[in-house]
């Protein structure tokens, strides 16, 4: 867990969460300057660079002049009130929004220095390097064991099935669900709860390597203790990989990130260090969200 975060996580922990009332969404005066976000966007050890980015669905803007430079080996929590943007931004990171065809992604978005958007680049390649885990747990209607090895499988990644062998169980300890699975590998992942099925998600976007894991209110649907699981998870896994989370939950974007985003009607307004944003944040429609006045 994200120790920095000590005071707000003594707060509240995903027990106590079915009792937040989700705030009221209320209309606002503010004006929001295009492409100006306050705090801190930038960062020296840059893993994305996105710059101007400006997302469109047929002739409606739904992100408005986005930069932001996500670190390597950063949590970064994406939040704010629904429709502001955070998913849609958050699908550019990987292309998935390329299946969407009334969708347009414009600006400079970099993986590494690289393009993510450049007409040559091999778009499943991308996507093993910047896996993604989705709201409702997605297995396959595989075996536990296929699941995982269903990747590395289709990127050559292990020659003998000693090797697939090692990747899977890795992959499954990495995700905090070995110990659960080790002796039905060939049951059907739908039959598994659905916390096992989420942690089963994530060993599977871990198991071809990926640099980047992208969520998408991965723990939406799933109880308190499942979801304290996946929480933890993340700690262990921002030791190795990037991680970018869409969360509904304030307390969760607390618990787990490093840093926070605060998107609103597709402006980034706010990017700090959590602490400051849940603490003393800058601007005043963060404050307005994070204070519950308007959602
Ligand atoms: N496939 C789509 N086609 C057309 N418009 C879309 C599509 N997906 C999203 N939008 C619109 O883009 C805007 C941003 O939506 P998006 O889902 O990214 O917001 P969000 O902040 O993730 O919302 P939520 O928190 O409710 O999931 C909204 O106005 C939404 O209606």
């Amino acid at each position: 867990m994200n120790t920095m975060n000590s005071s707000i996580t003594s707060e509240a922990s995903p027990q106590d969460e079915a009792t937040v009332p989700v705030p009221e969404s209320k209309p606002t005066d503010t004006v929001i300057e295009e492409g100006k976000t306050v705090g801190k966007p930038y960062s020296d050890d840059a893993k994305f660079k996105l710059r101007d980015v400006e997302v469109f669905y047929g002739e409606s803007r739904a992100i408005k002049k986005i930069s932001l430079d996500i670190a390597r080996n950063e949590v970064i929590a994406f939040i704010g009130p629904s429709g502001c943007g955070k998913s849609t931004f958050l699908r550019c990171l990987n292309r998935m929004n390329d299946s969407i065809d009334i969708c347009r992604v414009k600006g400079s978005l970099q993986l590494d220095d690289q393009d993510i958007y450049d007409s040559k680049r091999d778009v499943v390649e991308l996507r093993a390097r910047v896996g993604m885990v989705f709201q409702k747990p997605n297995p396959f209607p595989k075996s536990i064991y296929d699941n995982v090895a269903y990747g590395p499988r289709i990127h050559g990644l292990a020659n003998r099935k000693s090797d697939l062998d090692e990747i899977v169980e890795n992959s499954l300890r990495k995700a905090g669900l070995w110990e659960e699975v080790k002796d039905r590998l060939d049951a059907t992942a739908t039959g598994m709860s659905g916390g096992q099925q989420q942690r089963l998600c994530i060993a599977r976007a871990i198991a071809v390597s990926p640099e980047v894991v992208l969520m998408d209110e991965p723990c939406s649907a799933l109880d308190p203790i499942a979801t304290a699981k996946v929480e933890e998870l993340i700690a262990e896994l921002s030791e190795s990989y990037t991680i970018v989370i869409v969360t509904h939950s304030m307390q969760q974007a607390a618990r787990v990130s490093h840093r926070t985003a605060y998107f609103h009607l597709g402006h980034l307004v706010e990017v700090n260090e959590t602490n400051k944003v849940f603490t003393s944040p800058e601007h005043e429609l963060t404050e307005s969200y994070i204070t519950g006045r308007f959602g």
